[in-house]
């Protein structure tokens, strides 16, 4: 088992924030957030106060368009709404898929964060896919100044993350990040404030879950729901064999009489349903490697591999990725929050970090 990143020599001293300027009296009548707009989940850091608000990426509509409820109470009522109720989760694959609840959820998350009624959000630092077009970022720019920001600064999520993990991206070596999350894999080699190289795979976490989904429908006759399917990947999925394998019940309705039913399944099962994606998740990995230039090949061959995202939480990602590349596998501390903390720095420094942000 690799060190924590904590106690890992290679990290020790990576994180050289400057030290903190105090805070003013202007803060108080300004808002400035950082946010991770993620495809599964969106998570808001406030200046200087570190995290404030951390809720699935969902809203809820009722029939006149009007949002009812956003967040953990929109996940609850997910799948289980009736015909004056519908929920939609306004990002895909990273981006936003529904700009119109995009907006309402961004409006209400920081209204959710508001300081005081006075308050205005000045600054937003606001994290963006690596692979996405500029007509994506110009719709995640839009929905940040239509929901009151000023300036919108974005920053890349590789990065983001790679600050959030404590790393001194302005140094000459060379580390590779991958962050799984909702929608997609981020991998990308990082040195000299920029990205050397990225790839951006629309494959991970949701993957998965449709993957559970349909095994259990092919292989059991048994419709799940998406939370379901959520539940069972981070219960029981795993990326290769667990040295204790495990087990539990799950509950859906059978598709040959209708009936609600209930099945026992293992991990066994379930890795077998993900492994093609994780297949794809780990190919695309070693694809990253093959690209990236010597000098930092040998940086990463000392520094090993950092996973951020919460795909980094399936069991035994690390180890399976450890046996198709030979490299040290780090699983960063906190991994679904890694990217909001890079963020969260980025908007705290924001002149230290001005060569990360466009
Ligand atoms: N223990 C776990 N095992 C496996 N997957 C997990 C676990 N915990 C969380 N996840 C998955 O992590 C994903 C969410 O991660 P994260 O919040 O980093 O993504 P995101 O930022 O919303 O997505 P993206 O970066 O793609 O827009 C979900 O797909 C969730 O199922």
């Amino acid at each position: 088992m690799e060190p924590a990143i904590a106690e890992n020599p290679h990290y020790k001293n990576g994180n050289l924030h400057p030290v903190e300027k105090k805070s003013g009296l202007l803060d108080l009548f300004y808002n400035d957030i950082a946010i991770d707009l993620g495809t599964a989940n969106t998570l808001i850091s406030s200046k200087r106060n570190g995290i404030v608000l951390r809720e699935p990426s969902i809203v809820a509509f009722n029939t006149d368009g009007m949002p009812v409820s956003i967040g953990q109470e929109a996940w609850f009522m997910h799948e289980k709404t009736h015909s004056k109720l519908r929920t939609v989760r306004p990002l895909r694959d990273g981006v936003i898929a529904d700009f119109e609840a995009a907006e309402h959820m961004i409006r209400g998350m920081i209204k959710n964060v508001k300081k005081n009624w006075y308050s205005t959000t000045r600054q937003i630092v606001i994290c963006v896919p690596s692979g996405i077009t500029d007509v994506e970022k110009r719709a995640v720019r839009d929905s940040a100044e239509n929901a009151g920001a000023k300036e919108v600064y974005l920053v890349e999520e590789p990065m983001a993350a790679a600050i959030g993990v404590g790393l001194n991206v302005h140094e000459p070596e060379g580390h590779m990040i991958v962050d799984i999350g909702g929608g997609t894999t981020e991998i990308a080699v990082i040195a000299l404030s920029g990205i050397v190289h990225a790839q951006s795979v629309r494959l991970a976490g949701d993957k998965l879950n449709d993957d559970i989904i349909s095994y259990f429908r092919r292989t059991h006759n048994l419709l799940i729901g998406e939370r379901t399917a959520e539940k069972i990947k981070c219960e029981i999925g795993s990326a290769s064999p667990l040295e204790q394998e495990l087990e539990m019940d799950i509950k859906g309705r059978d598709l040959v009489n209708g009936i609600p039913k209930t099945i026992h399944i293992t991990s066994a099962d379930v890795r077998e349903a993900i492994s093609i994606s994780v297949n794809a998740i780990v190919e695309a990995i070693v694809k990253s490697l093959e690209k990236t230039p010597p000098e930092l090949s040998a940086d990463i061959l000392d520094r090993g591999i950092i996973l951020a995202g919460g795909g980094a939480l399936l069991k035994n990602l690390d180890k399976r990725i450890t046996e198709m590349t030979d490299l040290p596998v780090h699983i960063a501390e906190d991994p679904l929050t890694a990217v909001v903390r890079g963020t969260g720095a980025v908007l705290d420094n924001l002149d230290f970090y001005r060569a990360v942000v466009s």
